[in-house]
């Protein structure tokens, strides 16, 4: 028998309203809308599919400040977390939210409408209150409190939904679970005692083995039951782990474990997250919890200090754990021991064993530079998986961004780059040059300052794109204003390398190297607006590499780029 439901009765909406079906879609379409943010999306769908039972809706203001102060529904029920409905006052006035009024909630990647919304009330947060009595402090260090103040909008909308169709996923459906779906699912299976583990990051041997020792020490089977729609900012996309997951389930015995994915919106909240997160698995029908170390922390605060003590969410859980109805597993750190070649729990080496373990961070560098990962650490599968998603350097992709006058011989430079760098294989080679961008990406614009901002901003963007498909990307135009050029640094260094180049060369230089004359044009007025004769040329000061064709033949510019790429592993193995 899978665990009973958080305050006894699974609350899943789809079922309840499926017969209703046809008349909540045609009322939709007569009713105000509001767009749905991403979190509140998140929220929506577990909401509807029963996995926050016993909530049937966003929380109005009295459930709001019971949850905010003291965890409990006016129900009195256990709640850890508000789940609320964020407005703006313009979205008060466009969507008419009032008490009583009915609003279709829409989904934003295609505005499908997914639920109905009944007002209860329209209230206005103390956000402060909400940060310290829920995060335990008004920091913005932690991510949720800095989502409540910079992201979070000003009024709250409590009421309950009614519910029409469940958000469309175009990912990994197969392995998406409802609470009735995961019980089902249970019942096949015959499982009746699960060990659920919660986890937002990339699973090695460690994790197997931890799980499969709580497995054996409750005699029950496990559920590996990821978060796959918010986490932390800055950690591995879901995409990737959950290949990861997939390399690691048959790992396991067969029969013993499952893979289901949540689309929680996760909110760092150490403690109350934890408690939150056992609700949650009670909803699904799992018996047993692992609550680890530091479970959901949010790590530093601005001060350099843990936001939460590392059992405080275990210390927390353990409080009102026969409340919740779930059997809590304390997280076993497992670590591994070189000598016996096994992993055993961290509170179990004997003195003076030496042990071996890799952090996050570590992985990270491991990954970034093409570093090995061992045997002892990871799986073969696994590893392959993070290396596809994480490629070295010399597999990334990088712009070479040039800047300078006119016939400063940044064309030549930049038509050189490509040929030398086409001599290496491992990456197609992109080159825009600024004459052809003008003809065809940006036809239609002049040279003022905003129509040479928005040409460069369209360089960055194609230039971002093909970084991020591991390409190199050459640009080479005037790019006169600093602004721009750091704007554009800022969109591509997302995708990859970014290097600003300046070709230096002087003024009269160009003018005498200048074979169209244009300069000669310009300065009898006959262009307008020409950089460097009455138009601006912010000279960069962040550039990686200053060239001048004055100093230096283009060859010798071309190597001194080639050794910028290849100091940082982007050309020539490592
Ligand atoms: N008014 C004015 N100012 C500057 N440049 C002018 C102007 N009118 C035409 N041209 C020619 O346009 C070529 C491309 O300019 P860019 O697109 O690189 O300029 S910008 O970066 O948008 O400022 C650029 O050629 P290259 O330097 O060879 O790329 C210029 O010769």
């Amino acid at each position: 028998m899978a665990n009973t439901p958080h305050g006894g009765v699974l609350k899943d909406l789809y079922l309840r309203d499926a017969e209703k079906y046809a008349s909540l879609r045609a009322e939709a379409e007569t009713l105000p809308s509001l767009v749905l943010t991403d979190r509140q999306l998140c929220d929506l769908e577990l909401i509807l599919n029963g996995g926050f039972s016993p909530l049937e809706g966003f929380l109005n203001e009295k459930d709001y400040n019971g949850v905010v102060e003291n965890m409990r529904l006016t129900s009195g029920l256990l709640w850890s977390i508000p789940i609320t409905l964020d407005v703006s006052e313009e979205d008060i006035k466009v969507s008419q939210i009032q008490p009583q009024q009915r609003i279709t909630l829409l989904d934003s990647r295609d505005y499908e409408p997914l639920a109905i919304l009944t007002v209860d009330d329209v209230y206005q947060p103390n956000k402060s209150k909400e940060a310290e009595y829920v995060f335990g402090a008004d920091d913005s260090a932690h991510p949720a409190v800095y989502y409540l103040h910079n992201v979070s909008k000003q009024f709250y909308v409590g009421g309950s939904l009614q519910a029409i169709q469940s958000p469309s996923h175009y990912d990994y459906v197969a392995n998406r679970y409802t609470p009735s779906e995961l019980r089902a699912h249970f019942k096949k299976l015959q499982w009746t005692r699960v060990v659920a583990f919660q986890t937002r990051n990339p699973m090695h041997r460690a994790h197997r083995e931890l799980t499969v020792r709580a497995a054996r020490q409750r005699k029950a089977h496990l559920l590996i039951h990821p978060v796959v729609g918010l986490t932390k900012p800055g950690d591995i996309d879901h995409y990737t782990r959950v290949r990861v997951y997939k390399a690691l389930m048959p790992k396991y015995p067969n029969g013993m474990a499952e893979l289901s994915l949540l689309p929680l919106a996760m909110r760092m909240g150490g403690p109350r997250e934890a408690v939150w997160h056992a609700l949650i698995r009670k909803n699904h029908g799992v018996t047993h919890f692992i609550v680890g170390r530091d479970h959901a922390g949010p790590g530093k605060n601005s001060q350099g200090v843990d936001f939460y003590g590392p059992y405080d969410a275990q210390a927390l859980v353990e409080k009102f754990k026969d409340e919740i109805g779930i059997e809590i597993v304390p997280f076993q750190m497992v670590t591994y021991s070189p000598d016996s070649d096994e992993y055993i729990p961290a509170d179990e080496v004997p003195e003076g064993v030496k042990t071996l373990n890799i952090s996050g961070t570590e992985l990270r560098r491991r990954l970034k530079t093409g570093l090995s990962i061992p045997e002892w650490f990871s799986y073969p599968e696994v590893v392959k998986v993070l290396r596809q998603s994480h490629p070295p350097r010399s597999q990334q992709g990088f712009t070479i961004f040039f800047t300078g006058l006119h016939a400063s011989g940044k064309n030549a430079i930049a038509r050189a780059l490509q040929v030398s760098l086409n001599q290496e294989s491992t990456r197609s080679v992109s080159l825009l040059m600024g004459e052809n961008v003008r003809a065809e990406l940006s036809s239609e614009l002049g040279f003022s300052k905003r129509d040479r901002d928005i040409n460069i901003g369209r360089q960055a963007f194609v230039a971002g794109e093909l970084t991020r498909a591991g390409a190199a990307a050459i640009v080479a135009p005037i790019a006169p204003y600093d602004d721009a050029r750091k704007q554009a640094r800022k969109t591509i260094e997302k995708s990859g390398g970014f290097y600003l180049v300046h070709v230096a060369t002087p003024l009269e230089e160009c003018v005498k190297r200048d074979r169209d004359g244009v300069y000669e044009k310009a300065k009898k007025g006959e262009i307008k607006e020409f950089t460097g004769i009455d138009d601006p040329y912010e000279v960069p000061q962040d550039a990686d590499l200053v060239v001048d064709v004055t100093k230096q033949s283009v060859s010798q510019a071309v190597h001194e780029i080639v050794l910028l790429l290849e100091k940082d592993g982007y050309v020539g193995s490592s």
